[in-house]
């Protein structure tokens, strides 16, 4: 076991990408592509349309047989429906009932709708003649071979992250499987004697397991699949049989367990293979990382040591977990420090303490701004400087119910979810937080209309 003297932020994060380099790309079937990432540019084997085909039900013709003025009366030929095989000729002077999707038959060049006919919609057989009552321009409502996407035109360029819309791209050019990096697999696993499982009655000491569901949670909003979560007492040696049982993963994420108590277990069951150190950041200080053998293969497997309080399991994970996820699954770069998460501008609206010499990270919500009705005062321009009795916000525009949300386009008003600032216990204060307030390790302390980054709370997004 080896123990380190604080670190820096920036030299966590290093430590954390350095163990773990992204997936290797795999192929797989477009059903099973949902949340991975394209691995290579994804090119059409198909054209789009494959054929010349029409865009509505309606007749087929050429526009040269349509008088400049008035009616045309064309014979009918017969039906082509979606689906026909059949390679149909049209004859000059003539039409073809066709219908949405149909090829269009050699020699036509304009579709007109049916509705612009004497053709009553939906009737089952064609008619001997057809009148067109309004001309359309001629090559309308036919789609050319090949107009959308040509063959070997990219698709899906490599990168791209697999949701419905690409899946349905690649299928409309032909492709049934993809080179993609897969979504990384990670195991849970909440330690500590105390825990008892939600919903149960709990005995004297215990608490519920509130990290297990935040961690398994937090990884699927960051794109991995979840393998398994588990809960593991404070004996070394069951966490280690645990690791032995589980299923393959390509990262754990355990909490709890590493800082100075008597029964740490993660410190513990990775001993040498860990590296457990104090990280200038509250909450989130205690923080670890190491290698173990998971799974029947016993392959060395990536384990990030969370602390346990569940505000410090909750920062840990945005700072840390969430970009490194991001990182494996092939959709941020390997740069160094590039797991950091995107922030957002933002602005106190009251002021907090904040720990000299660690960076705070505050959970925030939008605050609303308590002097200043729309009708009592007037809106401030974006970048416009402070007036008397407006301390709270810069630059900031209300929305029509007096809500401050992006202010001047710039920055977000935000005030703490609870007064006790970034307590690390007080789980429950979560729930209503959408930000995490990042306060830089200069200042002790935070006063209403000083500036700072936000982190957004992954799956929450309070701008619309
Ligand atoms: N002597 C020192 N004590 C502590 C230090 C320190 O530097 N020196 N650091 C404190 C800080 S900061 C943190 S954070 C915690 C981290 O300790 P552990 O990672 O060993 O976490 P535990 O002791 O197991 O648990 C801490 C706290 O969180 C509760 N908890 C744990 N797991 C869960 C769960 N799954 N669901 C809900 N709540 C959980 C647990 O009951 C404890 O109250 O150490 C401080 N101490
Ligand atoms: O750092 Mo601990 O994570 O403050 O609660």
């Amino acid at each position: 076991m080896s123990h380190h003297a604080s670190l820096s932020i920036d030299e966590h994060r290093a430590l954390v990408e350095a163990s773990c380099p992204m997936l290797d790309p795999v192929e797989l079937p477009l059903e099973e592509c949902i949340g991975a990432v394209a691995a290579a540019d994804v090119r059409a084997l198909v054209p789009v349309p494959a054929f010349t085909n029409s865009a509505m039900d309606g007749f087929a013709l050429r526009a040269a047989d349509l008088k400049a003025e008035g009616p045309t009366i064309l014979p009918v030929t017969g039906d082509i429906p979606a689906g026909d095989t059949r390679e149909n000729h049209l004859e000059p002077g003539t039409a073809w009932r066709i219908m949405t999707g149909a090829p269009v038959p050699e020699g036509a060049d304009t579709v007109v709708k049916v509705e612009w006919t004497d053709h009553e919609a939906g009737v089952s057989c064609p008619p001997k003649q057809v009148q067109i009552l309004t001309a359309p321009t001629p090559g309308a409502n036919v789609r050319f071979t090949g107009e959308g996407v040509d063959c070997g035109d990219i698709v899906i360029p490599a990168g791209t992250p697999l949701s419905a819309g690409t899946i349905a791209a690649a299928a409309s050019v032909g492709v049934d499987r993809l080179l993609v990096h897969p979504r990384p697999r990670v195991l849970v696993i909440a330690t500590g004697a105390e825990l008892v499982a939600p919903g149960q009655p709990l005995g004297p000491g215990r608490i519920h397991d509130s990290n297990g569901l935040m961690m398994a949670a937090l990884a699927s909003e960051a794109g991995a699949h979840v393998v398994g979560t588990f809960l593991c007492g404070d004996d070394p040696e069951e966490f280690t049989r645990l690791m032995d049982c589980a299923p393959e993963a390509d990262l754990v994420i355990t909490a709890g367990g590493v800082s100075q108590g008597a029964f740490e277990v993660v410190r513990r069951a990775l001993a040498d293979r860990g590296r457990f150190h104090h990280v200038a950041q509250q909450p989130g200080g205690p923080q670890g990382v190491g290698l173990l053998p998971v799974g029947a293969s016993k392959k060395p497997t990536l384990v990030l040591c969370l602390p346990g309080n569940p505000v410090s399991v909750f920062v840990s994970f945005h700072v840390y977990v969430a970009g490194l996820i991001a990182r494996l699954a092939g959709r941020v770069s390997d740069a160094p420090g590039a797991t950091a998460l995107r922030t957002l501008p933002g602005i106190a609206a009251k002021g907090w303490r904040s720990p000299a010499g660690k960076t705070q990270f505050v959970p925030v919500r939008p605050a609303v701004r308590a002097s200043a009705q729309p009708s009592e005062a007037p809106v401030p321009a974006a970048g416009e400087p402070l007036r008397a009795g407006e301390t709270l916000c810069a630059g900031e525009t209300l929305r029509a119910d007096g809500d401050a949300h992006r202010c001047g386009g710039e920055l977000i008003l935000v005030e703490p979810v609870h007064i006790l600032g970034s307590g690390s216990h007080l789980t429950a204060s979560l729930a209503v937080a959408e930000f995490l307030a990042v306060i830089g390790p200069e200042h002790e302390s935070v006063a209403a209309g000083d500036t700072f980054e936000l982190i957004p709370i992954l799956g929450r997004n309070s701008l619309h």
